[in-house]
């Protein structure tokens, strides 16, 4: 039986409750609420009982939800919008903020303990054990590691914090990519031993390609090994930025005790009671006090170099007070003038309440963040301003869609102005079409509460709607905007899959299409001729949930191929064809000419179509039989049927027929044009070219290099890590990396780890590209 105890979790005004006998008198505030009931059966009966008489604030009002989670049921009181669907919460005190890193570095783990200490969940779920709440498939929770970004909420300190726990592993990147695209900012995980690592490069670019503020926290510094200033020292040189160390570590390692706050110049020490609940200020360590003046000194140069007032004071000789140094590290943290840095170990329970401070006082609200850009649709020249404001329409952008057995599928959208309405009408913008939002639903990982209005700056669930894809703006049918799109990654690897009886074909499609629709870096195609499915993804292990989901989920058993690289087809210099397409047979004939150019364009670039036509020689109305002519062909290209990049084709002139041209003869004269231009222009494979990460000891290190030799790889430099290991970075083809895991494994007893991420496409030996395309002559033989 479950004890009878009321506990005050951190210091935020939120409390757990375990049992049904004991409760608080009142919920004062917007907060989390949890009672626990030991058997399902007294759920109801201790829930109603439990509540009963509990005194509400105003704004509060509580809704119980019914997730089950080991043989108990948990009920979350949790107040958001009141029932009359006003705001609970100002605006200013949300804060929408991601946590991202590279693999392993304790995403998982911090946010377990961010929604324990702030109350949320009454025990600390751990990636290890299989438990963690925000890795809540069967398959994250087997092979502890994130594979689909998690959305909850939480209070800390009266402010409403929605976290999106990103994957760190680099097939599934496009998760990281679409929760900065809704987020206001975020928290950068680094592990203490290994520092800046590739994935924590590669995240950090696509914060800086959506403007993300962000914090940084050195986290494992229980580690063996840990140091906290070589991290500093990386942010500054593998990722350009400018760190601001906010805290200093005490001791490291096993003697790792807590942090000094240079801010209040105090030390913040964990005893390791209560998994870390209780946590008291002391006087700064004496060994350590020097240098905590010296770091101080330069927090306190670099942030009066924002306000005017503060450097004159500053030069005079008179320090900001507390309050100033808060309002200015918030200030240069927004403007992403510097990254804030904090250290700790989440693991041991040590410096994750002062990340959460910092998230308060230093992270962005999205009343601080420039406000929502769109364009009219009807008019895209015309932009609009969407303002962070209840009082302004709604509008909303979809980016995740997630299949859900008992709804059907789940939209989650950011709400970045307005309020929405359960059973309310919303306009697709994209696609000119109206939804019916069937339920709105507050997501904690996979459980779920439902709300009946959501508001500016809510992160929120939509069941029942039924065109909508990830990307797409929702918004006031009387004031439609068109937020910008969101960009997904090309898929790099395919693999053909073939269902293994006649009773898993038409299971093995619906499971497909519901999973591409969550996924937009996943495609999957089906080529009748030869009766065979192909699946792309972003790597190896991408395909292989992929698979494990459709066996799982949609219960689909496969064989499946060996992986492929998924090549591409561009051109290397500029050709010119002229295309005649001509039919007579009895009645009305076809007739289309044009001259089409296609030039190579820079490495990177997808596809492009210009019209030069002067003088009506091919006439307006048939261009669009040109275009998609040109667009149909340009996923299978001339030399062995790979989908072709980086090419403009500029239609340059051309003649047309009174009566025999028409809109379909110039799209077969595009096909044409293209077969032959193609052809003209120095056509080449580009295969995908991997960054390649190895850190091994160093008696395997000679194995390690013959072998990356033997693979086509480029080795570019060497380096140490703490613990005796080497590490090589190289450039390897995609192609030559299938199955790397086991091969490393064998040849390093399993001592050697790598990471790899996609580098660059490259133009593929010529011996190479032959056998391809002879391979691809077979097939379609
Ligand atoms: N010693 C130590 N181990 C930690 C700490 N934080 C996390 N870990 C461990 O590191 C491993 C990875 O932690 P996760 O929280 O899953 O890391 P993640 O960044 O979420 O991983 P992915 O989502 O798979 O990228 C787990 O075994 C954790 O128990 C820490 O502060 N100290």
């Amino acid at each position: 039986m479950a004890a009878e105890s009321v506990r005050l979790a951190g210091p935020s005004p939120v409390c757990s409750f375990n049992g049904s006998q004991r409760r608080p008198a009142a919920l004062l505030s917007p907060a989390p609420f949890l009672c626990l009931c030991p058997r399902a059966s007294s759920v109801s009966a201790s829930s109603s009982q439990f509540l009963a008489g509990l005194r509400l604030g105003p704004g509060c009002s509580w809704r119980p939800s019914s997730s089950r989670r080991r043989g108990q049921r948990e009920f979350s009181v949790f107040a958001m919008a009141g029932e009359d669907g006003k705001r609970t919460v100002p605006l200013k005190d949300y804060r929408n903020i991601g946590i991202m890193a590279h693999i392993d570095a304790g995403k998982t783990t911090t946010t377990e303990r961010i929604l324990y200490y702030t109350g949320r969940n009454y025990k600390i779920g751990e990636v290890h054990e299989g438990t963690a709440t925000m890795d809540w498939m069967e398959q994250e929770q087997e092979r502890g590691i994130t594979i689909t970004s998690a959305a909850t909420t939480t209070f800390w300190n009266k402010h409403r914090i929605n976290i999106i726990d990103t994957p760190g592993h680099v097939d599934f990147t496009l998760e990281v990519e679409r929760a900065l695209r809704v987020l206001d900012s975020a928290i950068c995980l680094f592990d203490s031993v290994a520092g800046v690592e590739p994935q924590s490069e590669t995240v950090w670019r696509q914060a800086d390609k959506y403007g993300v503020p962000r914090i940084c926290f050195v986290n494992k510094m229980d580690r063996l090994g840990a140091n906290f200033f070589r991290t500093r020292d990386m942010i500054v040189t593998n990722l350009g930025a400018k760190p601001l160390v906010i805290q200093l570590p005490i001791g490291s390692e096993d003697n790792f005790q807590g942090v000094v706050d240079l801010v209040k110049m105090k030390a913040i020490v964990w005893s390791g009671e209560e998994l870390g609940a209780k946590f008291v200020y002391d006087d700064i360590p004496a060994d350590l006090q020097e240098m905590a003046q010296d770091y101080r000194s330069q927090m306190i140069e670099t942030i009066v170099d924002l306000d005017d007032e503060a450097m004159e004071n500053y030069l005079e000789g008179v320090e900001p007070d507390e309050e100033t140094i808060k309002k200015l590290i918030r200030k240069g943290t927004i403007s992403s003038n510097f990254v804030p840095v904090l250290c700790g170990s989440a693991f041991k329970n040590k410096g994750v309440q002062p990340l959460l401070d910092a998230v308060v006082d230093y992270l962005p609200s999205p009343l601080d963040v420039p406000p929502m850009k769109g364009s009219d649709p009807e008019n895209p020249e015309a932009t609009i301003d969407r303002p962070a404001s209840d009082e302004e329409p709604f509008a909303g952008l979809a980016f995740k869609i997630m299949s859900d057995p008992f709804v059907g599928s789940l939209t989650f959208v950011r709400v970045y102005a307005g309020k929405l309405s359960a059973g309310s009408y919303v306009l697709n913008a994209n696609k000119g079409k109206k939804e019916r939002i069937g339920r709105l639903l507050e997501m904690h990982a996979n459980s779920r509460e439902d709300v009946k209005v959501a508001l500016a700056g809510d992160i929120v669930a939509l069941a029942g709607l039924k065109d909508t894809i990830t990307g797409e703006t929702l918004c006031d049918p009387d004031a439609p905007i068109l937020l910008e799109r969101m960009d997904f990654p090309d898929p790099v690897i395919k693999v053909a899959i073939e269902p293994k009886t006649k009773a898993d074909v038409d299971k093995m499609a619906n499971g497909l299409i519901k999973l591409a629709q969550e996924d937009p870096s996943f495609h999957f195609s089906r080529d009748e001729e030869i009766n065979q499915t192909v699946i792309e993804g972003m790597g190896e292990l991408h395909l292989e949930i992929i698979v494990d989901r459709l066996k799982r989920e949609f219960k689909v058993e496969a064989n499946v191929g060996a992986p492929q690289v998924n090549y591409r087809e561009s051109i290397s210099k500029v050709a010119e064809v002229k295309y005649v397409h001509k039919k007579q047979s009895g009645g009305q004939g076809q007739f289309a000419d044009i001259t089409v150019r296609f030039e190579p364009l820079e490495a990177g670039s997808g596809y492009e179509f210009k019209s030069e036509i002067k003088g009506g020689a091919v006439p307006k109305e048939y261009i669009p039989g040109v275009m998609k002519g040109l667009e149909e062909c340009m996923s299978n290209g001339v030399l062995a049927g790979f989908p072709v990049v980086g090419v403009r084709a500029a239609l340059v002139d051309g003649s047309y027929h009174d009566v025999d041209s028409s809109v379909l003869a110039f799209q077969l004269a595009a096909r044409g044009a293209f077969r032959e231009g193609m052809r003209k222009a120095g056509p080449q494979m580009l295969e995908p070219i991997m960054k390649v990460e190895v850190v091994t000891p160093e008696d395997h290190l000679g194995d390690v290099i013959g072998d990356l030799n033997s693979r086509r790889g480029q080795i570019n430099s060497f380096g140490d890590k703490p613990g005796n290991l080497k590490v090589v970075d190289a450039l390897v083809p995609l192609a030559e990396m299938f199955q790397y895991v086991s091969t490393l494994r064998g040849m390093t007893k399993g001592r050697a780890s790598y990471t790899m991420q996609l580098a660059k496409f490259e133009v593929v030996p010529q011996h190479i590209q032959n056998q391809l395309a002879a391979k691809e002559q077979e097939v379609t033989a």
